[in-house]
């Protein structure tokens, strides 16, 4: 991966470790938001990407590239490529049961992706260092061990759950959604 400075831990960065009320390994994730864009059910044309922990570390979910993600003929968009690093990665960071957002995302985009490819994404944390989460991902074409198409790093910022609700709706945030704990 070639990675900035921005999205490679400091030395000083604490190893990751799941909180203790993360799924436990083996277990679905399932989506933090009904209307994601990235994972959720009722989004009309959204990637529906459904997460599992095999490990209670890493998480993993398919995605197979349709007609409505193409940028070139029969190729996958970028843009969509990079969301669906995005959200696996935003799905990694749920095992530390605290609410994060991406700051920065590097997308390094090795193959090309045609329609009708289900790529195999799998994401994981590198470091934290105070609010800071240092994280990777990658997708690979046709099978968990298939050749690699994508390979992202990104940068999340822990934030309170004011961030959501100064512009969403804080009870139906409350109502669909897990209760961080932000201080465990
Ligand atoms: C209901 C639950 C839903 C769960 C959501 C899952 C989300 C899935 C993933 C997403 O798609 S999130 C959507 C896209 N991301 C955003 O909309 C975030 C927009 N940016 C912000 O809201 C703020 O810029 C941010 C919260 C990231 C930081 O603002 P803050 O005022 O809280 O913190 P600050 O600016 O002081 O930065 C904290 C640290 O991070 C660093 N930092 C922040 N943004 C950075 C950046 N872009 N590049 C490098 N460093 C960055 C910053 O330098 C600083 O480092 P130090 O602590 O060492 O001084």
């Amino acid at each position: 991966m070639t990675r900035s400075p921005v999205t490679t831990p400091p030395p000083e960065a604490d190893q990751p470790a799941a909180h203790f009320d993360a799924p436990p390994p083996g277990s679905a994730l399932g989506s933090h938001y009904s209307r994601c864009f990235g994972c959720g059910a009722d989004h009309p044309t959204g990637l529906h990407l459904a997460a599992v922990t095999p490990d209670g570390a890493t998480v993993e979910a398919e995605f197979t590239v349709g007609e409505a993600h193409q940028g070139a003929p029969m190729l996958a968009h970028g843009g969509v490529l990079a969301a669906a690093m995005d959200e696996i990665i935003g799905m990694s960071v749920w095992l530390f049961q605290r609410p994060y957002v991406t700051a920065r995302l590097e997308t390094d985009y090795v193959r090309p992706v045609p329609v009708g490819t289900t790529l195999h994404l799998r994401a994981w944390c590198n470091g934290i260092a105070g609010r800071k989460a240092y994280l990777e991902a990658e997708g690979r074409i046709g099978a968990p061990d298939g050749p690699v198409a994508v390979r992202a790093a990104a940068l999340f910022v822990q934030v309170d759950m004011e961030h959501f609700a100064r512009h969403g709706d804080a009870a139906a945030i409350a109502a669909e959604h897990h209760d961080f704990e932000v201080n465990p």
